[in-house]
């Protein structure tokens, strides 16, 4: 594996989650692929998961890790071509990229959506600049519009718990009263449909994801519909795709509730977190045997480790 930015870097998803299931079951068997290697952790945004996880999977791996808050301590990075730079913005990404690329052998980059231009963030400019100029791999920690790490790791999770071969996987949108991106959702998306489990999102109408990213996925505007059978139910929250950006309702119909979690088949219950308590998601389904919010943030490790070991491997040759 070159880079890990989207699901284009990866040749077999199967592979990739069966190996996270190897690095968990052997966390400490590659020690030596990383030696004298260092990893940059670069994040324009706030993290806890991210940050924390593939700082632990890179010393699994024996790497060095170097993080940067980009966002509070660097420069502001200038990201468009032949602008007379004369605003707040002191590096060009053209520099600041090839020079990180001096430092580190493996670059990992988190940069939310802005959510103001649908073709912009949709570009994927900052990820793309990176993969352009730094030199070396290039791993997406959460870009505008996808969280590969967080999806491998929901898919691992998945086949842990899985109790048949094709369960029945619900996305669901559950409401928040800030524009979030669609990133996890999108991800989230893209790699299920990779498999053959039954797949179904649900959404309430004007939050339909990007058709080039649902393709053939099925879409209802009614989550008992959704539930009704259902082995796993992933919610999350984003602003609308169709009327970029916006937060066209708040409706807490919307929200988990153990009466919805009742109408599954005793599903299981997941969430990217951070969640906000209460207002998307009960506390009663938090805090129920049925929830695997905190195997599936664990699962981080193991994800990221799987992707770091093919990029070193990758290097070596
Ligand atoms: N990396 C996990 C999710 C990050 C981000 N959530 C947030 O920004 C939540 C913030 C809040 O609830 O205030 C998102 O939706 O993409
Ligand atoms: N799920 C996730 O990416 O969490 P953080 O935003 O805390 O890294």
């Amino acid at each position: 594996m070159k880079h890990f930015i989207n699901l284009n870097d990866v040749s077999d998803v199967t592979e990739l989650v069966k190996l996270g299931l190897e690095q968990k079951a052997n966390p400490f068997a590659n020690k030596h692929l990383g030696l004298n290697k260092t990893i940059g952790l670069l994040f324009f945004n706030s993290s806890l998961r991210t940050r924390i996880s593939t700082q632990k999977a890179a010393m699994n791996l024996g790497m060095n890790v170097i993080v940067m808050n980009v966002g509070s301590d660097s420069w502001q990075l200038e990201f468009e071509d032949g602008v007379i730079m004369d605003q707040g913005k002191a590096e060009h990404i053209k520099e600041a990229a090839a020079v990180l690329g001096q430092y580190c052998d493996i670059i990992a980059v988190r940069a939310f959506a802005e959510l103001k231009d649908r073709n912009d963030d949709y570009k994927e400019t900052v990820l793309e600049s990176f993969r352009k100029y730094a030199g070396v791999p290039i791993i997406n920690l959460e870009s505008a519009t996808r969280h590969p790490c967080q999806s491998l790791a929901d898919l691992i999770t998945i086949e842990e718990l899985k109790t048949k071969e094709k369960p029945k996987v619900v996305l669901t949108w559950a409401p928040h009263f800030k524009p979030l991106p669609q990133a996890v959702g999108n991800s989230f998306a893209e790699w299920v449909l990779m498999t053959d489990y039954e797949f179904v999102i649900a959404n309430p109408e004007g939050y339909d994801l990007s058709p080039e990213i649902r393709k053939n996925a099925k879409v209802v505007h009614s989550q008992e519909e959704a539930f009704a059978g259902a082995d796993f139910i992933y919610a999350k929250n984003w602003s609308s795709y169709e009327q970029y950006g916006q937060v066209l309702t708040q409706d807490p119909s919307w929200k988990i509730t153990p009466e919805k979690m009742a109408l599954t088949n005793n599903a299981k219950f997941m969430h990217c977190l951070p969640v906000r308590r209460g207002l998307k998601v009960s506390d009663e389904v938090l805090d129920a045997d049925y929830s695997a919010v905190i195997q599936q943030a664990g699962n981080r490790v193991w994800s990221v480790q799987a992707v770091i070991k093919q990029i070193l491997e990758g290097l070596a040759v």
